[in-house]
């Protein structure tokens, strides 16, 4: 039995404590906020974020940080990307021991193009941790909260760190694979947020199941191409963490992601639809950092740009949605018969 922290009571934060909680590890759920920690104890449940779902007495909700992390052995950071900087300056005044740290937050910093565990690098004491672990796959809390059969990849540059992480949490109804590409992990599972807001606009606009597939394969096409020029293994994006979780997060009545993009499809505004959903909708400040990027190593990603044009310009869906049907004539597998073929010659 281990001593484990999780940072972040939202649904992926509480869910993974569950997890841990099931494998018989003494688990520290940290909210931000006063009230909610002591609500959690209280009722035994996350109302807000995970309704109707109790909670196993062997998780206990904190709202002291310092307390929090006494004398754990693993970190677990899910708090949204926007938030991660800060909790890792927090997490340096009241650390005062090498753990081992993973993350479950799906992102790209706009401005900077930082996976997480780049912006963990970089403001967390390098005395406190080995080499981060990703923790991604396809995963809906609300699902591994009911114990349902789900998958995830820990990814780390040290295998024996990931390994560590894959021990707490692997059980019957979670089932924990290793991956060496940590760049591959961490894009495929903040990329494929992007194509699932596109998914939830398909839908929204009355389209059917051939567009959905047809941005599904499309949208991968882009996160191979970004990814991969970013030093991703594109492999990596054809397993869980890539074709795996853009398949779950297109496809699920429980993704916020699709949810809020099918808001906007039915016409609502980007700021009405992220005050009505209540819960992190990562696609959103994702899109901006990949246009940027791609703009800035033009890279071509058009569904991406699409993307970026209807939340951030304002432009109609339906439009873009004719723009990407009458672009240029392509052959379908040129640039990615080019890069797995380098990958192959390397
Ligand atoms: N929900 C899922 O099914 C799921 C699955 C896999 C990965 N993820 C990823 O996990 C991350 C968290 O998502 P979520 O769905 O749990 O979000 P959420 O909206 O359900 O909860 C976010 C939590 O973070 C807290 N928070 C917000 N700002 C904070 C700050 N500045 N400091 C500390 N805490 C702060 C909120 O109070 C809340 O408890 C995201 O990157 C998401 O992509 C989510
Ligand atoms: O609900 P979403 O859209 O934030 O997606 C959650 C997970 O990333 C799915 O694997």
């Amino acid at each position: 039995m281990e001593k484990v922290a999780v940072l972040g009571a939202g649904s992926w934060g509480t869910a993974l404590a569950m997890v841990l909680a099931d494998n018989q590890h003494d688990v520290r759920l940290w909210s931000h906020k006063k009230d909610h920690a002591a609500a959690i104890n209280d009722t035994r449940q996350n109302e807000r974020y995970l309704p109707g779902v109790q909670l196993p007495s062997g998780i206990t909700a904190f709202h002291d940080l310092a307390e929090a992390v006494q004398d754990v052995s693993t970190v677990i950071l899910v708090v949204p990307t926007k938030a991660i900087r800060d909790v890792c300056r927090q997490l340096n005044k009241v650390l005062d021991r090498k753990i081992t740290l993973a993350h479950g937050t799906k992102g790209i910093e706009p401005g900077s193009f930082k996976r997480v565990s780049e912006m963990i690098d970089e403001e967390l004491s390098n005395q406190l941790y080995d080499k981060v672990v990703v923790l991604s796959g396809p995963s809906h809390a609300e699902e591994v909260s009911q114990r349902q059969p789900t998958t995830l990849t820990a990814s780390s540059e040290n295998l024996e760190e990931a390994k560590k992480v894959q021990d707490l949490f692997i059980n019957g109804n979670l089932r924990v694979y290793t991956s060496p590409d940590m760049i591959g992990v961490e894009l495929g599972g903040a990329l494929k947020n992007i194509i699932a807001l596109g998914a939830g606009i398909s839908d929204g606009l009355g389209y059917g199941d051939n567009a959905k597939a047809a941005l599904i394969t499309r949208g991968l096409a882009e996160i191979a191409r970004l990814g991969t020029s970013m030093g991703a293994n594109p492999l990596t994006f054809l397993g869980l963490t890539g074709v795996g979780d853009l398949i779950v997060t297109c496809t699920s009545v429980h993704s916020r992601n699709w949810k809020a993009g099918n808001l906007l499809g039915k016409g609502k505004k980007l700021d009405d639809v992220l005050e009505h959903m209540g819960m992190v909708v990562e696609g959103v400040r994702t899109t901006q950092a990949a246009h940027q990027l791609a703009e800035s190593q033009e890279i071509d990603m058009p569904i991406t740009d699409g993307l970026f044009r209807i939340l951030f310009e304002d432009a109609a869906p339906r439009d873009v949605v004719d723009q990407l049907m009458t672009r240029v004539r392509r052959q379908e597998m040129e640039d990615l018969s080019a890069i797995l073929n380098n990958r192959i010659s390397d």
